[in-house]
């Protein structure tokens, strides 16, 4: 019967292994078989294993046969249209596009306004003084009298200028910022532009790229005859994309086939979430005879910048019928938008009546159910703009929806990075929803029980969400009946955006996306949106999003009003130096309140132990603590004055604590966007601050990331005898595990930041300096596998556990 079985499964080199391998057993072969099976066990596994690869084969097969079943599909979809029509389609259908139209939708939005902060060093419009020596006859355009054409680069992609696409439009009454989708094209809060007339409005030119692109658009167009290439950098990190016109059709036909079949390929390889496949090279290059060097120059970015910033200071004057320039508020009011007026009576009731410019410059967008990329300064009613639409969600999604819900439904869903943020946002939203009845908002977040989380999912209303990912995937993952209700979702909204979608997050972040209906609109904020992120950030949002920045390119992204200095002092004397620098501000600040960030949780609670240790006013919040301290030290910390909080990065992020005078950053920040969000503690709502940043001489290099900030250095203050011999006196008295804690955390920290964690033998001495500074006697050993994992097994200066 055996034998028959795997006569049956003869085509696969398994059935046949196990047939040789069976038949000698049958014949008196071996009774056990390799790791103690007996026979049948032998038998049954090696058949499972035949049975696994058929399957896998035959899932190929499958595959296969869908993607030649949806190329053929799409061919008669779009076989006689021309390319404009293409395009619109495409944009329609909810499968996978072409590569080719891929490349046009990714060329097109990084070639939009707005869209030059995407681009590398040596991307952009020709230089000055090449541009000149290069110019063509009637083709060339002057740069002054061209400033106010935006370019379309369509036109180059697709091979002809679409009518529809150019339809640039500007609000006047939104001024103060910049906000692209389809050609739409709003002015920045802080732009550097000049205006100029366009279809009889005001129309404020995109930047001083126009000029510049416009000329360069008519060489292009002219070059585009002669060998029809286009040449994008920025997005593509110098992949080159090329439309040889005198091809035929039929070459491009087969070349598409190809290319459609390594993409669908492709595809199959990521979650349905993952990016990889957005930035790969599917075309081939092709030799033409004029180099890419001759017909685009690289750009300094510096002179654009530049250039950019004088036209800041010229438009830097206050308008009579604006707020100030330097105010986060717009001139509208929200009882002049659609909102509900529940929602109004709400906002009037806490004293809210202007929106801010981020609210502004959101607000329409997000109700028109757009997918939007928002960027603005910290501390500038970010979660009002994104809660606002979110409320309004609800409130169409309850009306409109005639089909009883089976499970009660959640609208929308709030990702944030901290559980202290979801709380705070929480709060907020509830205040916003005073006057509607019916509606709630829930947190799911970690630190809390898991069943008391299902409990209060099932008792109480819950059409909004707001979670920390960890928390949120554990009920999606453990089935707690939360993924049902996510499937009526119409809005997705991620807080921080650029810490959410980075490495730490971003695999639980794809699987939450990968359990939301794909039919919604989804929202990212953030103060901070470095390139990196605005290309991941279609992981989250349609091809066809806006990017709305508040901030402007080439502007400050922090505030004016808050003063940011620098002291560069050796790193065993910061214990001493915090102390004394809290003493000066607390002298001179009456009603201070300070925040002090140190690089770890462990580093933290020494700070917060020796200051207390001192008499100071102290609180602590790190991830080490039980939530319930977390969370009244933070309700605590909002309500009070005259107050020190030592923290670490988990208060970094969005905790909105009125009214801090000081934030201290002991030691570099892991980068420039949490310096930035540190610093943003401070100065919230348009008010002053104060930010220092307290590095030792080897973490100089930081500066460097900080350049574009006005970080002004200050000499290292004299330290007052008594301070000295007090922390001294203090720093003996700490427990000698809460140093070893700290010392330990120290090195884990330090060498995971690339600079100084590739030299170990430096890291080595510097953790055993600061270690002799925190008064340890010899740096505590590590255990064998943590220095094996660290790569500081057998570094001197690193003692290990026997
Ligand atoms: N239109 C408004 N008028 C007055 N106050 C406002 C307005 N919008 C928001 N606020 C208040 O401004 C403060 C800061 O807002 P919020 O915490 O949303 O800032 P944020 O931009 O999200 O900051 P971060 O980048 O740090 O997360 C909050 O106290 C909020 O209530």
């Amino acid at each position: 019967m055996y034998s028959s079985i795997l006569r049956e499964r003869s085509g696969t080199f398994t059935g046949l292994l196990w047939s040789r391998i069976f038949s000698r057993n049958m014949g008196g072969g071996p009774r056990t078989f390799p790791g103690g099976l007996n026979k049948w066990q032998w038998k049954r596994m090696h058949e499972k294993k035949a049975r696994e690869k058929e399957n896998k084969l035959l899932d190929q097969e499958k595959q296969l046969y869908e993607a030649r079943i949806r190329s053929e599909i799409r061919a008669k979809m779009f076989g006689n249209n021309d390319s404009g029509e293409k395009t619109a389609k495409s944009s329609q259908s909810h499968g996978p596009i072409s590569p080719k139209e891929h490349i046009k939708s990714l060329a097109d939005r990084f070639m939009k306004a707005g869209a030059e902060d995407l681009w590398n060093e040596d991307d952009g419009p020709v230089k000055k003084s090449d541009h000149g020596s290069r110019r063509s006859g009637s083709n060339s355009i002057d740069s002054s009298s061209s400033c106010n054409s935006p370019i379309d680069v369509r036109s180059f992609v697709s091979g002809r200028r679409g009518s529809t696409g150019d339809n640039w439009s500007f609000d006047r009454s939104s001024r103060g910022y910049s906000s692209m989708s389809r050609g739409r094209f709003k002015r920045n809060e802080s732009s550097c532009d000049e205006g100029d007339e366009f279809d009889g409005k005001k129309f404020d030119t995109l930047s001083p790229f126009a000029s510049k692109f416009a000329g360069k658009k008519e060489k292009v167009k002219s070059s585009k005859n002669v060998n029809g290439v286009m040449r994008n950098k920025g997005l593509f990190g110098g992949r080159k994309f090329r439309k040889n016109d005198s091809s035929t059709e039929e070459d491009s036909e087969e070349e598409n086939d190809g290319k459609m079949k390594g993409w669908m390929d492709l595809r199959k390889t990521g979650s349905s979430a993952s990016l990889g496949n957005h930035d790969i090279k599917l075309t081939k290059r092709v030799n033409h005879s004029v180099t890419d060097e001759e017909l685009y120059p690289p750009l300094d970015i510096n002179v654009v910048r530049e250039d950019l910033r004088k036209r800041k200071s010229m438009e830097n004057v206050m308008d009579e019928n604006l707020e100030p320039r330097d105010s986060i508020y717009s001139r509208k009011r929200f009882d002049e938008s659609s909102i509900s007026p529940l929602t109004i009576k709400a906002l009037s009731a806490s004293g809210i009546v202007k929106m801010t410019r981020v609210q502004d410059a959101t607000l329409s967008e997000c109700l028109d159910g757009k997918d939007a990329l928002v960027k603005a300064k910290t501390g500038t009613g970010k979660s009002m703009a994104f809660l606002l639409p979110a409320i309004e969600t609800v409130l169409k999604a309850t009306n409109s929806s005639n089909s009883v819900h089976r499970v009660p439904p959640v609208f929308a869903l709030i990702l944030c990075p901290t559980r202290e943020l979801a709380s705070q946002i929480a709060a907020e939203g509830k205040a916003l929803l005073k006057y509607h009845e019916g509606i709630g908002v829930q947190t799911l977040i970690g630190g809390t029980r898991f069943k008391l989380d299902q409990e209060r999912l099932q008792s109480e209303p819950c059409q909004i969400l707001i979670a920390t990912p960890g928390r949120l995937l554990d009920h999606i993952e453990n089935k707690s009946g939360l993924t049902p209700r996510l499937m009526a979702l119409k809005l997705f909204i991620v807080d921080e955006a650029d810490l959410l979608l980075d490495l730490g997050f971003r695999r639980d972040v794809e699987k939450i996306i990968d359990s939301l209906p794909r039919q919604r609109q989804s929202l990212l904020f953030s103060a901070t949106i470095p390139k990196e992120v605005r290309r991941v950030s279609q992981l989250v949002l349609k091809r066809d999003h806006s990017y709305i920045d508040t901030i402007g390119l080439g502007c400050v992204e922090t505030h004016d009003k808050v003063k940011q200095s620098c002291i560069v002092a050796p790193h065993e004397s910061h214990f001493h130096l915090v102390p004394h620098l809290l003493k000066e501000h607390i002298s001179t600040t009456p009603d201070y309140k300070i925040i002090v960030f140190c690089s770890t949780g462990m580093v933290t609670s020494l700070m917060y132990t020796l200051l207390r240790e001192m008499k100071l006013n102290v609180r602590e919040i790190h991830a080490r603590k039980p939530q319930l301290h977390r969370t009244r030290v933070s309700d605590e910390f909002k309500e009070s004055k005259r107050l020190i909080l030592v923290t670490s990065d988990v208060s970094a992020r969005g905790m909105n604590y009125p009214d801090v005078t000081l934030v201290i950053q002991v030691g570099i920040p892991s980068d420039r966007e949490q310096y930035i969000h540190r610093l943003g503690r401070t100065g919230r709502e348009g008010k002053s601050g104060e930010g220092l940043l307290l590095i030792a001489p080897w973490e100089r290099y930081f500066l460097d990331e900080l350049k574009d900030l006005p970080l002004e250095p200050i000499p290292v203050p004299d330290l007052d005898s008594r301070v000295k011999l007090e922390v001294d006196q203090s720093m003996a008295k700490i427990d000698t595990s809460i140093k070893e804690a700290a010392y330990h955390a120290w090195l884990g920290y330090y060498n995971s930041v690339r600079e100084t964690g590739r030299d170990k033998t430096t890291l080595a001495e510097l953790a055993n300096r600061f270690c002799y500074s925190i008064g340890l006697e010899k740096p505590p050993p590590l255990f064998r596998r943590t220095a094996v994992k660290m790569g500081l097994k057998g570094i001197v200066g690193i003692p290990i556990r026997k």
